[in-house]
């Protein structure tokens, strides 16, 4: 899916969520128990409510990894549930060497290899531009590189002052020379609302994926002040405030609820930014 497309699906649905999906056994419902895979049909039931809702989903990998094998399953099953004119993120914080980068790009874009042929996938920057560029390199994929994150522990290295600006600056300034916004997105935290216009300022044109609404307690209102910009620029991720706003029978009803209270905030924002 390419900038317009995404934009396009933002004007349909008047809405910029993404559904964070980092399902836990010990927390979904009882009663999902009795299925083979518990976690798979939770996912489908918080998906099928949802779905009209938001226009990306984001599976955080680390759910699925820690269950092994299943999990790994479980992955590409919800992946493969998630219908085709929605944005999946893997929101898997990878990067490495160039070869082992390759492989890790297989591994969340290329269907025929790994089942999984995700829109775009979380980049840790750290390495440089030879352990994104295997990501780059995918065609009518996203690379998101983490920028300024949503934890405390944002500030030991992405605010350290260097020659150049903050750490978090310099990510956003030289990763822009690999690529353009319309493959580049980065990692914005909703609790870092003061830093939005600083953010646009040194990346006006590219879409942030901001996490850090609902159980973190950023604010939609504060991140869409500075950081709409003109194709909205902005997916909004909220995973546990959803996914877990109710844990009995009527969990998919909950979580549906919760998801049309930030879309139709969602859509007044647009309204009022004169987007739809
Ligand atoms: O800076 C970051 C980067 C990634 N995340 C991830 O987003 C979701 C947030 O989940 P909530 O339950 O809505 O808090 C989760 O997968 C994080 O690993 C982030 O929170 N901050």
């Amino acid at each position: 899916m390419n900038k317009k497309q995404l934009f396009e699906r933002i004007k349909t649905k008047k809405s910029f969520l993404c559904v964070g999906l980092d399902p836990v056994l010990e927390n979904i419902p009882k009663h999902l128990l009795k299925y083979e895979n518990p976690v798979l049909e939770f996912n489908k039931q918080i998906i099928d409510a949802t779905k009209d809702l938001c226009v990306a989903y984001k599976p955080n990998t680390a759910f699925f990894e820690s269950m092994g094998l299943k999990g790994w399953e479980t992955l590409i099953k919800t992946w493969q549930y998630i219908p085709k004119d929605i944005f999946t993120i893997a929101d898997a914080k990878r990067g490495d060497i160039g070869n082992t980068s390759a492989m890790y790009a297989d591994a969340f874009f290329n269907e025929a290899k790994s089942e999984m042929g995700f829109d775009a996938v979380t980049v840790a920057p750290y390495m440089g531009k030879d352990s994104v560029d295997p990501f780059l390199q995918h065609e009518n994929k996203w690379v998101i590189l983490l920028a300024l994150t949503s934890n405390a522990g944002h500030s030991d290295f992405q605010l350290h002052q260097t020659p150049g600006g903050k750490l978090y600056e310099e990510v956003i300034r030289i990763s822009s020379q690999w690529a353009d916004s319309e493959k580049l997105m980065y990692v914005v935290g909703a609790t870092r609302g003061s830093e939005f216009k600083n953010i646009r300022r040194l990346a006006p044109d590219h879409f942030l994926l901001v996490p850090g609404i609902g159980a973190q307690g950023g604010s939609l209102a504060d991140v869409c002040q500075y950081g709409l910009n003109k194709e909205c620029g902005l997916l909004v991720n909220s995973a546990r405030a959803i996914i877990y706003a109710g844990n009995g029978e009527d969990f998919a009803e909950k979580a549906r609820a919760e998801a049309l209270k930030v879309q139709q905030e969602m859509e007044q924002i647009l309204e009022s930014a004169k987007l739809i």
